[in-house]
């Protein structure tokens, strides 16, 4: 008997030639999770652990071109957004979003850990008046909130005011990654009604790259199996907590998480 197909979950974002994060990172989750992963590359980066050396937006004709191949034949479960790189590829992409039915997070992706820009400084209004908007759930780190909003968060206390001014843009839920303040790794989800926060703690390993795009697609991958927004953050942070516990030295510079954690035996 043929077996069913399993939940599938497009990623929207770019290549990270590293393969630490971007299109690398959500693939890898998504297999990892147990979901079929498939992608529309937006850019490509030529990308290390010591940086970004190089960015290639494609046109937008190509991005939609392989989001229709996507969506028509294949079909979706579930969308994740990372780096959109400009203003012209936001506005397609939120415009192909808005004619989805499939749950859609939203990595608003500003700079890269090295604080290279991957997305241009005049996307940010596309960003906050078409794309937020199409978000069942939005997934901005503390620069990224200063960036759309304007609110500036020096502790977990000012993650509340943080989360509600995301949520004015117009995502249905909003999550706040307090991964770049001290102390236990602590992030908030709200949709304005329920809120939840979600607490771990912080390993001490610099080997972190990609845990953003990681934690996003995880999502994606969660909810697209069914579970519902509060479950599937859940789940998800407990999957890229495991992955950076086990982040491991790769180049010069910053390594992975890995993303295959679950399945390593001791010493492999
Ligand atoms: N050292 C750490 N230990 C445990 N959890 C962490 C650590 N650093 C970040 N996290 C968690 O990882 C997730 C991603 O948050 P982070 O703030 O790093 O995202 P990001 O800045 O968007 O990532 P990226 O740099 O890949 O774009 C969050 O759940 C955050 O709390
Ligand atoms: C392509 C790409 N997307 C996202 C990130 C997140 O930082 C990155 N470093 N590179």
């Amino acid at each position: 008997m043929t077996r069913q197909a399993p939940p599938r979950v497009l990623t929207v974002a770019g290549s990270d030639s590293g393969g630490g994060a971007g299109i690398q990172a959500d693939l890898k989750a998504m297999l990892a999770l147990g979901v079929h992963g498939m992608s529309v590359v937006t850019a490509v980066t030529a990308q290390n652990s010591l940086g970004v050396q190089g960015a290639w937006e494609l046109p937008a004709e190509a991005v939609r071109a392989q989001y229709r191949s996507v969506v028509d034949d294949i079909g979706v479960q579930a969308v994740k957004t990372g780096m959109l790189a400009s203003a012209g590829l936001v506005e397609a992409v939120a415009d192909l979003l808005a004619g989805t039915d499939a749950p859609v997070v939203v990595d608003p992706v500003g700079v890269s850990k090295h604080g290279d820009s991957l997305l241009a400084a005049s996307a940010l209004e596309a960003v906050r008046r078409e794309l937020l908007p199409t978000a069942t759930v939005a997934t901005p780190n503390l620069d990224e909130v200063a960036r759309l909003t304007g609110v500036r968060v020096e502790s977990e206390d000012d993650l509340p005011r943080a989360a509600d001014a995301v949520l004015a843009l117009g995502p249905r839920w909003a999550l706040v990654k307090g991964g770049h303040l001290a102390g236990d790794a602590v992030d908030l989800l709200t949709d304005g009604a329920a809120t939840h926060w979600l607490r771990a703690p912080r390993h001490d390993n610099r080997h972190t790259h990609g845990t953003g795009c990681t934690l996003a697609s995880a999502v994606a991958a969660e909810l697209a199996k069914g579970l519902d927004v509060p479950e599937a953050v859940a789940a998800a942070k407990a999957y890229v907590t495991g992955a950076i516990a086990a982040g491991f030295p790769l180049g010069g510079g910053i390594g992975p998480v890995d993303h295959a954690w679950q399945r390593r035996r001791p010493g492999g």
